[in-house]
């Protein structure tokens, strides 16, 4: 009911967490994240699986598929080699324009001058109720761009931290469906990690029922040439 009328954003500001990460609330519409949920299926239907990928012999909880680019732990490639040989699906154009949107209204900039924001990768996660994960960066990317990342579904625990190590200072706030959050500048290497998926409280038109969905746009900065070599993480 709260968020039929809206006041759940009064009490939701949008914020910057730390220089250079904002949560803004309650971003995408219903019906946005109703269509989004619809391409999420198309995504998962193939060429290529939503898998958990293996950090180290153990399988995520988290399941990711991904557009543009394929990560896998700790390189991209354009086929999914871990899982099916497959080529991923392209990068959707209309990603670019949510990305260079988010960019603008995350950092107060006319979307004019976030056209130099250009990502590549989506990578898109599947939570069920259990699925964690754990304090990490961003760090297989080869410029330094923000990460624009979008919720849909049920709410989750984020924690975003500093960018030295795993531990504090570090904050814990709530991602529900149609928020976004931006990281980039200073924080862009902070890890950041989900605590918990609290379940049953996706809203009733956002087109998922049960669990999380996420988003993360990313420029790889790998052009047309594949990073073969592993990155260091
Ligand atoms: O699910 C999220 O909000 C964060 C996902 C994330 O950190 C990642 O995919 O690297
Ligand atoms: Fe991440």
């Amino acid at each position: 009911m709260s968020a039929l009328f809206g006041d759940d954003l009064l009490e939701r500001p949008r914020r910057e967490v730390a220089p250079g990460a904002v949560h803004v609330p309650g971003w995408l519409t219903l019906e946005q994240q109703v269509w989004i949920v619809e391409r999420f299926r198309e995504w998962t239907a193939g060429p290529v699986p939503l898998r958990g990928a293996k950090i180290r012999g153990h399988e995520m909880s988290v399941k990711t598929v991904c557009l543009g680019w394929h990560w896998q732990p700790y390189k991209y490639t354009r086929e999914a080699t871990d899982v099916n040989g497959q080529r991923v699906l392209p990068f959707p154009d209309w990603m670019l324009r949510v990305g260079r949107q988010a960019v603008a209204e995350a950092y107060g900039l006319d979307v004019s001058a976030a056209d130099l924001y250009t990502p590549d990768t989506a990578l898109v996660n599947f939570y069920d109720a259990g699925a964690r994960m754990g304090m990490h960066q961003d760090r297989d990317e080869v410029p330094l761009e923000p990460v624009v990342s979008l919720s849909i579904g049920d709410s989750c625990g984020f924690r975003f931290g500093n960018t030295e190590n795993r531990g504090r200072p570090y904050e814990d706030l709530a991602l529900e469906s149609g928020d976004l959050f931006v990281f980039g500048g200073p924080s862009r290497l902070a890890f950041h990690g989900i605590t918990k998926v609290v379940p049953g409280t996706a809203p009733a038109a956002c087109g998922i029922q049960n669990g999380r969905i996420n988003i993360t746009l990313r420029v790889t900065g790998l052009g047309d040439t594949e990073r073969r070599e592993p990155g260091k993480r």
